[in-house]
């Protein structure tokens, strides 16, 4: 499970892991900054040699100053180009890389990682984060490195000039701004965290109230989804008061700046009276300071945009690791490549999100092209619930079995076809095809095989031919064509505007419940697999269309396994025997409820309760 809040003290180490590859050019970059800081840190110097040559009329030196002035403002003018350009190029790569990561391991996320979190939460993270990194990389980090290393070089000119003002400089200002910054951190740590929190969650509430508009206008309740937004707005105010409070802290430090300021003025005077320090050296002290000061004031500025990244980074790692499992489960996102799954041959292989294919875990195990599907003692919860869902499910599905898998609703019947095609991994007990193991087997490998085809059909944007596309192997419009022919669709398609190009709408709004419901079965056409489980795959369609589909599907490949879940009595009457599921356990045939009464005549003497 994602931490809320999660802890900020490893992300030096995990943001170290996504900068090492692209560690020369930062390091390139690194050296420009140097260069280019130190053209700024030298000018006080200069100027200081300038003055002592116009207090010594030593017209040769004040040139050489002056040249050597020009000089440097020419060098940093360039210099700080150059590492500008370099670090945001080092950091776009950093960001580029790390959104990839983030959609690979979100695409192989178990799905009921998905599940168990908020859809804002994640994309929060996998965007929102994202995002902000690469404006800090790209903005703040050269700011970041180019004031400390001022304050470094300067702070060591210093010490060069005058040891005793620069240690006057070090007692003074040095531990109360130590302090200064303790007190800041203190409080940061939490007031950024919760602001980033109260930030995913109005994400969250955001993205579900988008996603349930038509409902919410039906019901006639959007005040209820407004007054959830006001509150998750109400805590993103309050937190942002916390992080404003956090960062009031750092004011103090232009307090410590005035003091100093005029505690070195008064003293340098002092001592140049006295004869122990330059015009020039004071010169340079007064230059330096400033540049000193600024720099401080500057990194204080930072400190807060240093913490919000730095929760970010948290924020983002916890997904990195949250989601760095071997990807036994196929994630959410992938389930319309369920629907789709992958045709025979080595084309077939990988997942699909969106039509790129994710590479399965390292399992080498291989399913036979037929078998019987076997489940023996599964178990399986949902685990925020803590509610077990199959409570020790033994059932066999032989090779060109037809079966409806019946139950009353909440039975468990769309859990156990979940598992039955490896989307889910059991708590406890296996599932076996053709007597292999599935959970020593590729997600990939699984979905040669065995297919699920869910009521609700992921559509993304785009064309009909697009959203077929989808099914792994890459199908072309041969296939596509030949597919839809075998399901008796050719006229459906052509009576389109555009047939297999017709759009389908953002996110196929303009299909029906019941056309989403083709373009699934289409998909499910173009793989073709040995065992195909239909999880009120027809539901949507009127009895005539569904019942042409259903006889075509199962004629698309004689001896198939077709597993059926379905209300309608005309459905699973079509089916030669019926396993029935009560509250999680297979039932015997006599027990087994019927659609939607009490069972008929069927045959579950191979399963064993
Ligand atoms: N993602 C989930 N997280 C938590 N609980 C879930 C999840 N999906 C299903 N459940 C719970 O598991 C139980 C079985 O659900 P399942 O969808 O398998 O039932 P079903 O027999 O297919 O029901 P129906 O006929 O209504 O489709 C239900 O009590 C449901 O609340």
């Amino acid at each position: 499970m994602l931490r809320e809040d999660p802890d900020t003290s490893g992300v030096v180490r995990h943001g170290w892991g996504h900068l090492r590859p692209h560690r020369a050019m930062l390091a390139l970059a690194l050296v420009v900054t140097v260069a280019s800081t130190a053209a700024v840190v030298g000018i006080a110097p200069v100027v200081g040699r300038g003055v002592d040559a116009v207090i010594a009329r030593d017209r040769a030196a004040l040139g050489w100053a002056v040249g050597g002035l020009a000089v440097l403002v020419l060098a940093r003018m360039l210099l700080l180009r150059w590492s500008e350009v370099l670090l945001a190029r080092a950091g776009e790569r950093v960001v580029q890389d790390l959104r990839d990561l983030v959609v690979e391991r979100l695409a192989g996320a178990p799905l009921r990682f998905v599940e168990a979190h908020r859809t804002g939460d994640l994309l929060r993270r996998a965007t929102g984060e994202i995002a902000d990194l690469a404006l800090f990389i790209r903005e703040q980090v050269p700011n970041l490195l180019g004031v400390g290393l001022t304050v470094v070089l300067t702070t060591g000119m210093l010490i060069v000039y005058s040891p005793l003002l620069s240690l006057v400089l070090i007692v003074l200002f040095l531990p109360a701004a130590v302090a200064v910054v303790r007190w800041f951190d203190r409080v940061a740590g939490t007031a950024f965290g919760r602001q980033a929190t109260a930030d995913a969650s109005m994400t969250a509430t955001f993205t579900e109230t988008l996603a349930a508009g038509e409902a919410l206008v039906v019901v006639g309740r959007p005040g209820e989804w407004v007054e959830r937004f006001r509150r998750d707005n109400d805590e993103l105010l309050r937190a942002s008061n916390g992080t404003i409070g956090a960062q009031n802290r750092l004011e103090l430090f232009n307090l410590l700046e005035g003091l100093a300021t005029a505690t070195l003025l008064l003293l340098s005077v002092w001592l140049a009276r006295a004869g122990h320090l330059g015009v020039g050296t004071v010169v340079v002290f007064v230059l330096a300071t400033r540049n000193l000061f600024e720099g401080m004031a500057g990194l204080s500025r930072l400190v807060g945009q240093l913490q919000t990244a730095r929760v970010g980074v948290a924020r983002l790692a916890d997904l990195l690791d949250a989601t760095d499992v071997p990807a036994t489960d196929v994630p959410a996102t992938a389930v319309p490549a369920a629907a789709a799954p992958a045709t025979e041959g080595p084309a077939a292989e990988g997942a699909v999100v969106g039509g790129a294919a994710v590479g399965g875990p390292a399992k080498g195990g291989v399913l036979p092209a037929r078998g019987e599907l076997v489940t023996t003692g599964l178990r399986f919860g949902y685990g925020a619930t803590g509610d077990e869902v199959l409570r020790g499910v033994s059932v066999t599905f032989p090779a060109g079995d037809r079966a409806g898998l019946v139950g009353t609703t909440g039975s468990g019947k769309t859990t156990l076809a979940k598992l039955l095609c490896g989307l889910y991994q059991p708590d406890s007990g296996v599932v076996t095809f053709g007597g292999v193991d599935l959970s020593t087997v590729s997600p990939a490998e699984i979905r040669r095989r065995i297919v699920l085809v869910p009521q609700q059909v992921h559509i993304i944007t785009g064309s009909l031919a697009e959203n077929l596309a989808l099914a792994p192997g890459e199908p072309d419009r041969a296939a596509m064509e030949r597919a839809v022919a075998g399901l008796g669709l050719t006229e459906w398609v052509a009576g389109l505007p555009g047939g297999l190009d017709a759009s389908v709408g953002a996110r196929g709004e303009m299909l029906s419940a019941g056309e989403r419901q083709i373009v699934g079965l289409v998909r499910a056409a173009l793989v073709d697999p040995p065992v195909l489980v239909l999880d009120e795959a027809t539901a949507d369609l009127d009895p005539d269309v569904a019942r042409r589909l259903e006889t075509a599907v199962e004629h698309l490949r004689p001896g198939r396994t077709l597993i059926v879940i379905a209300h309608r009595q005309s459905t699973i009457d079509r089916l030669p025997r019926r396993v029935g599921l009560v509250a999680g356990r297979i039932v015997t045939a006599d027990s087994a409820p019927s659609v939607p009464g009490q069972p008929q005549n069927g045959q579950v003497a191979r399963d064993r309760a």
